[in-house]
């Protein structure tokens, strides 16, 4: 007889599906069953006894190890700081741009701290940073002018990735990660309702294609002064604009990058100067008398944080199960339901 196990919800059936074996027979599959040891669960274990033989499908949460690349920057710090809240294993290493490590050599997180890796040594230090955290999954918030850079080093190094940077040539980003099917995660927004925003935006654009023809756009973001390139969000969902029949291009999109303007126009609190993305969509019919307006205002970093961290939960659970995808953004994470 063979006995199938599913997924959760099914671990409460399941251990009662269990309960006529021999518990002295399968001690270490009791051991790894799901509602005793969570953690320790791994994807299709197998369990045979003289009568049964039974193939559990399972895996409610696989073991990964996660290193937070960037973590002198904003982004690396508040995932790396989300990653800790959700009792992930962090590895105590982050690569890190060039820089004089005879000066610097960590950076801390809430007290833990983690070790520099400049560029100089990265592909060496790789090699027994897998060797000691063999389930490893990076995550990447550098800045476009490393991002290609960056993909080249996960790629050429196997190493799983979720990557939250924006710019670069995204299409040829995207073809080459698929092609080494070196398994990622990449998004230019993280943030779970603005990914179903445009899950919604790009449905549309599918179901009615031409919808706003004729249609007239604006697009105005503002982002902290420090950011240097346009938002990838935008560019993404505009996008979705162009296939519904709007003419637009995403030069034409508008950046505020001025405090002064961002506080008196776009109406950011002064304490969210350093860290917000605001985002305004108009849309105006031909004749001005119909109007569509779609805003999205983030202050600070912990949506784009958490999102990131429920990505790699996502991804960690494809690993484990041999996922035939390698290659998937934050739209295939919200539809799996994988966004907490
Ligand atoms: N997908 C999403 O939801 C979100 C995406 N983003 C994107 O994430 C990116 C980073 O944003 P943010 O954290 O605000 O920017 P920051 O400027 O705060 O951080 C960027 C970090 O990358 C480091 N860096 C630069 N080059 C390299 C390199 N070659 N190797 C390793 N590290 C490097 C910088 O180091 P140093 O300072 O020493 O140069 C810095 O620490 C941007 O592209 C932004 O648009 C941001 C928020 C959400
Ligand atoms: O740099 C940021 O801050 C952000 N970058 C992403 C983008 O460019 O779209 C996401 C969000 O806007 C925050």
């Amino acid at each position: 007889m063979n006995i199938v196990l599913g997924p959760l919800p099914d671990n409460r059936r399941q251990l009662c599906d269990l309960k006529h074996h021999n518990t002295l027979a399968f001690p270490k599959m009791l051991a790894r069953h799901p509602l005793r040891n969570p953690g320790a669960f791994a994807a299709s274990s197998r369990c045979r006894c003289a009568r049964t033989s039974v193939v559990v499908m399972a895996s409610s949460k696989p073991k990964f190890q996660l290193m937070v690349n960037s973590c002198t920057g904003k982004m690396g710090q508040a995932v790396a700081e989300a990653a800790l809240r959700a009792n992930i294993d962090l590895v105590p290493y982050t690569l890190c741009a060039p820089m004089d490590i005879e000066k610097k050599t960590h950076v801390t997180v809430q007290g833990v701290q983690l070790e520099l890796v400049p560029p100089a040594v990265r592909d060496v230090a790789i090699a027994d940073i897998k060797a000691r955290y063999p389930n490893l999954i990076m995550v990447d918030y550098t800045l476009p002018d490393a991002i290609h850079d960056m993909v080249d080093f996960y790629v050429r190094h196997n190493t799983p990735f979720v990557m939250g940077t924006t710019g670069g040539d995204r299409a040829r980003i995207l073809s080459e990660v698929a092609a080494a099917r070196t398994y990622a995660v990449i998004a230019p927004n993280m943030g779970k309702q603005i990914v179903a925003f445009q899950a919604m935006m790009d449905m549309m654009a599918k179901n009615f294609p031409g919808a706003f023809s004729g249609y007239r756009l604006r697009v105005v973001e503002s982002h902290q002064s420090t950011k240097k390139d346009t938002s990838g969000t935008a560019k993404a969902v505009v996008q979705s604009f162009v296939e519904m029949g709007i003419k637009f291009d995403v030069s034409e999109i508008e950046l505020v990058r001025e405090p002064k303007e961002q506080m008196e126009v776009m109406k950011v609190p002064e304490s969210a100067l350093n860290g917000h993305a605001y985002h305004t969509y108009q849309l105006v019919s031909g004749d001005g008398t119909v109007m569509f307006e779609f805003q999205h205002n983030v202050i600070g970093r912990t949506t784009y944080a958490e999102g990131t961290v429920d990505a790699t939960l996502f991804l960690a659970q494809r690993i484990a199960e041999k996922s035939e995808t390698t290659l998937f953004n934050m739209i295939d994470v919200l539809r799996a339901g994988a966004m907490r």
